[in-house]
């Protein structure tokens, strides 16, 4: 379907370029006759109603393609001009539409939104009691762009390994819908884009973790698929940093109980990828990749990495009911999840058939929806806690400023240092109460 599509618009713009429609022509020749109606008359032309013959009868005349151009130069007759129109209009949206199809299988979107999804959902775990929805719209806008970068330059180094796969050979690059050039223009574009956004509309960790990811995961994950089966459990760490990214922007730190949520992106990605190279086994053999897989033919190390993740996955739900992210009924969800999971990888262990690794890909793709929806509804916030934060950042900000000379009080710090602390165990707050230069429960005037 796509090579019917792309055949034809390679016609059509073949058919532009080596029979170029007056229409929409520039005149670049030496001989500076006036381009107009006027020279149509001329003995030996015929009518602009018949533009290529008449461009052909011209051959002192070379035009290149313009569109802009056209409409100064040409006067035509308004029927003629409104049926020419209306056949450009349907190639440039013939264009458009290829082009955004092409960006957007290179992006992997549905890849790069679900990676949108857990950087939202650690924006929001990490705002506290009020959310910056512009932060958040800005926050995953920014994900997304550096996400399709990076997905983009993955395909731009991997050409040749996705031509030679079932999976991926009809991809933008190795069917030759688009070329590496332009693929890297528009990689580059969306990474230096969404980077820049991240920096400006929320903090400058959380740009820095994107750009940081994005060259892992391009350049150090991607050449290694193709050295060493350790690849997997980078690409592991690249898919976890997104919701760390995501609670960053909207707090402007990294702390303890900012790991849950990355932790189980990590630990999740083991048994998904473990199933994903084990049934797809013969297409990454073709492809040249060096998966875990490929050197177990019994597959009994494969099931037996992806079980060990599952069960990795069990204390997150108390993790993140004893850290203060989430209801004690998320512990209780959070560990009946892990242990699904752990038993569709626990029955591939034991029986290793295409049927239970199978069975074991469509629960990791069950797990993440569920155990991150279940975050956000149970999402704990203890409001008096945060008031306490709320009123101590707002007593320190006021000592200090009495306390300094005006250059300190006149500049009020930008709004992205301003959001509240995230909720952290009560021991964090202990812990840092002696300190009179760090936020403290209480403040005496
Ligand atoms: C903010 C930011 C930069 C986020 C990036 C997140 C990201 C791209 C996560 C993907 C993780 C991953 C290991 C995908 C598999 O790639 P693959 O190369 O194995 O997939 P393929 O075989 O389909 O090409």
């Amino acid at each position: 379907m796509w090579r019917r599509n792309s055949l034809s618009l390679a016609s059509k713009l073949a058919r532009l370029s080596s029979n170029p429609s007056p229409f929409i022509l520039l005149r670049t020749s030496h001989h500076h006759a006036p381009l107009s109606r006027s020279n149509s008359t001329n003995p030996g032309s015929t009518s602009p109603a018949d533009p290529v013959t008449w461009s052909q009868s011209r051959p002192d005349v070379r035009f290149i393609a313009t569109r802009a151009a056209c409409d100064a130069a040409v006067d035509l007759p308004p029927a003629a001009a409104a049926s020419t129109s209306v056949g450009k209009g349907k190639e440039v949206a013939e264009l458009v539409k290829h082009y955004s199809r092409c960006y957007w299988e290179l992006s992997k979107a549905r890849l790069s939104m679900l990676v949108v999804a857990t950087s939202g959902t650690g924006y929001i775990l990490g705002s506290g009691s009020s959310i910056d929805y512009l932060g958040l719209c800005c926050t995953c806008a920014g994900t997304m762009m550096v996400a399709a970068a990076a997905n983009s330059l993955n395909q731009v180094f991997e050409v040749k390994n996705d031509a030679m796969m079932n999976r991926t050979r009809l991809r933008p690059l190795p069917s030759g819908r688009i070329t590496r050039p332009h693929a890297v223009m528009w990689a580059s574009s969306m990474g230096l884009a969404g980077t820049a956004l991240l920096a400006c509309e929320t903090n400058m960790l959380a740009a820095g973790l994107a750009a940081s990811n994005l060259v892992l995961y391009a350049f150090v994950y991607t050449p290694l698929k193709q050295i060493h089966p350790v690849n997997t459990w980078v690409g592991a760490i690249v898919g976890a940093i997104p919701p760390l990214l995501g609670w960053v922007a909207a707090s402007g730190q990294i702390s303890l109980n900012s790991m849950v949520l990355p932790a189980a992106l990590y630990f999740w990605q083991l048994p998904h990828f473990m199933a994903l190279a084990y049934l797809c086994r013969k297409d990454y053999a073709d492809g040249g990749f060096k998966m875990f897989s490929l050197a177990d033919p019994s597959g009994y190390r494969t099931a037996w990495v992806a079980l060990r993740n599952c069960l990795y996955l069990l204390p997150l739900g108390y993790l993140a009911y004893d850290w203060g992210i989430a209801s004690g009924w998320f512990c209780m969800e959070s560990t009946l999840l892990a242990l699904a999971i752990s038993s569709t990888a626990g029955l591939f262990l034991v029986n290793r058939t295409t049927k239970n690794a199978r069975r074991m890909f469509h629960a990791s793709l069950l797990y993440l929806p569920v155990f991150m929806s279940g975050l956000l509804v149970h999402r704990h916030y203890d409001s008096e806690l945060s008031l306490a934060v709320e009123n101590s950042n707002q007593l320190a900000e006021s000592t200090l400023s009495s306390s300094l000379d005006g250059e300190l009080t006149e500049s009020s710090p930008p709004r992205k240092n301003r959001r509240p602390a995230p909720s952290r165990a009560p021991v964090a707050y202990a812990s840092v109460a002696p300190f009179p230069f760090l936020p403290a429960p209480y403040v005496s005037n």
